[in-house]
């Protein structure tokens, strides 16, 4: 029997002329740019690692960002959508942790040394998604002072009402009511108030009369939820890795990290269940 020639079934197998695959996701920048620092066999898998993660974390802006201009205008369908979509980004790459887990610290200190500085902790787009969801820190932006435009970037997004503040806008809509001013911090993080707590309360009590706020609390918290299991991830793989090795970034390592574990991003809907 002859071998199967797709060309006989008309698939296309000449692109001298046209665009194939290779031109449409451009691959050549991408699968050119592992620029390993050392010999160490282990450095790919930590450099795919990361530029995949970056890769969903750009997937997970576009998301956000469209989400809060849908949002803003009471369109909350897409907005169910797009959240869904972000919560599943992050459960991708929760799942992610478990490939570079299989890298000891015997591995990971044979390049260590060769990462000098860079550390996550200077990743743009990770701090541009807890920006556009309401963790704010203007000390956070300061590491990107050397390439303006990122710095400009990230301080923009820090003049705009966060995802959660157009949440709210929505929220005190629903029962002609107005939030003050606190709750609507645009360079700090989101701080809990109760009258915030209460409106959510009173969606809870009577979901039928409040479905879409209903529907997009449980939205939010589903994304936090799973935002909450990237950084125990991220944690625990660093003890497991690293120990209480002080980070390449200069912070304390994993103590900085647990402190992060505390971070709430919409505390409200988090307190108001145990009132239920
Ligand atoms: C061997 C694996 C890893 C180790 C040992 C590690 C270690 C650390 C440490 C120690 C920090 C604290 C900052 C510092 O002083 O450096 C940090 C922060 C960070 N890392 Fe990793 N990390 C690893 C993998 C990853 C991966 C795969 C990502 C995905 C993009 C990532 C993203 C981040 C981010 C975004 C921060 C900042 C967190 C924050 O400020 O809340 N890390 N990492
Ligand atoms: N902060 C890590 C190094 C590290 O993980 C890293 C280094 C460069 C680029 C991304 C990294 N990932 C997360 O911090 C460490 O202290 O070992």
């Amino acid at each position: 029997m002859a071998a199967y020639d797709p060309e006989r079934e008309g698939a296309k197998m000449s692109f001298a002329k046209d665009m194939s695959y290779i031109d449409y996701l451009s691959l050549d920048p991408i699968l050119g740019s592992q620029n390993l620092q050392s010999n160490a066999h282990d450095e790919m898998l930590f450099i795919i690692q990361h530029q995949t993660s970056e890769l969903w974390m750009r997937l997970a802006l576009h998301e956000l960002a469209t989400a809060r201009e849908h949002l803003a205008r009471g369109d909350f369908p897409p907005v169910f959508k797009m959240l869904t979509r972000v919560a599943r980004i992050f459960e991708q790459l929760n799942n992610a942790w478990d490939v570079l887990r299989t890298m000891t610290p015997s591995e990971y200190t044979e390049f260590r040394d060769d990462l000098g500085a860079s550390s996550g902790f200077q990743s743009h787009q990770y701090r541009l998604i807890e920006f556009i969801l309401g963790n704010r820190n203007r000390a956070m932006m300061k590491v990107h002072e050397h390439r303006a435009e990122l710095h400009h970037m990230l301080g923009q997004e820090m003049e705009r009402p966060s995802l959660y503040h157009i949440a709210l806008d929505n929220l005190a809509r629903e029962f002609d009511i107005t939030f003050p001013a606190n709750a609507y911090c645009l360079d700090g993080p989101h701080v809990a108030c109760t009258e915030v707590m209460d409106a959510w309360t009173r969606v809870y009590q009577n979901p039928k009369e409040h479905w879409s706020l209903y529907e997009l609390a449980e939205k939010l918290v589903d994304l936090e939820d799973y935002f909450r299991r990237w950084r125990f991830n991220h944690v625990t793989t660093v003890e497991r890795i690293i120990g209480f090795k002080r980070g390449t970034g200069g912070t304390s390592g994993v103590k900085y990290l647990r402190k992060m574990l505390e971070v709430e991003l919409f505390p409200e809907l988090w307190n108001m269940r145990g009132q239920l």
